[in-house]
């Protein structure tokens, strides 16, 4: 496995005050420093997303944002485990190939989507995010390709939109989503997405984490 590809090296990005949580920030480290890591397996992962905004009977979206439901039952983004030896944007543009009939040669994930790195120590593992915005058109196709996939039924049980709304019970919809269980640091990088794309404000944001923890609705609370 390698960054070696990587044109520069990146710092830890700037974490708005609403996403100051030790859970978010803990293990955000700058890309550089992932190459002292010996022994530690390398994933990468995609926020892939597209604007479109409107108004259903639910609430207001702004854009369509793409997660998957895999096959532990948890919620993560398109992307894997990268191969040891492999370049990691190979890698990742490989997985997402698998994943969801990306066609890297068409629209490549490459280092101008690069985000942030975290190393989980307890699992050693480092984790790449990635952030791209693509056309709505070329979005509808990915959820179209997702479902001719490799892995389709094996790893990805489909794709899925997150709901970027909140209901008027002021807890269904986006509150009520983050409420799943999600695979490795996949919630936090959700969010700090939704912020980096200018999705949500830092208000909302920390409204919606605020109405996440609402004790009367979020279900499993007794
Ligand atoms: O979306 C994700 N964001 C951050 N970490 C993730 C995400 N999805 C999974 N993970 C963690 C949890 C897993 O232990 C590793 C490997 O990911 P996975 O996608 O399962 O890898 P393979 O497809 O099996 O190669 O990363």
């Amino acid at each position: 496995m390698s960054v070696d590809s990587a044109p520069r090296d990146f710092p830890i990005p700037e974490i708005p005050s609403c996403l100051q949580l030790r859970t978010v920030t803990k293990g955000l480290i700058p890309l550089a420093e992932s190459k002292k890591l010996d022994n530690y397996r390398m994933g990468a992962h995609v926020c892939l997303w597209a604007r479109q905004e409107g108004r259903s009977m639910f609430g207001e979206y702004r854009a369509a944002v793409m997660m998957q439901l895999r096959f532990d039952g948890t919620f993560g983004f398109p992307g894997g485990l990268v191969d040891k030896g492999e370049d990691m944007m190979e890698g990742l543009n490989r997985e997402l190939m698998e994943e969801i009939g990306w066609d890297p040669s068409a629209h490549p994930v490459t280092w101008s989507d690069y985000y942030s790195t975290q190393v989980a120590g307890d699992r050693k593992l480092v984790l790449h995010f990635f952030i791209k915005e693509v056309t709505l058109e070329q979005f509808i196709a990915l959820e179209k390709s997702c479902l001719q996939s490799r892995d389709y039924g094996k790893e990805v049980m489909g794709s899925i939109r997150v709901p970027l709304y909140t209901m008027d019970n002021m807890y269904n919809g986006l509150p009520a989503f983050l409420n799943n269980k999600f695979a490795g640091t996949s919630k936090q990088q959700l969010l700090l997405a939704l912020h980096h794309s200018k999705l949500l404000t830092e208000h909302e944001i920390s409204d919606v984490i605020l109405k996440s923890q609402n004790l009367k609705l979020a279900p499993n609370r007794f």
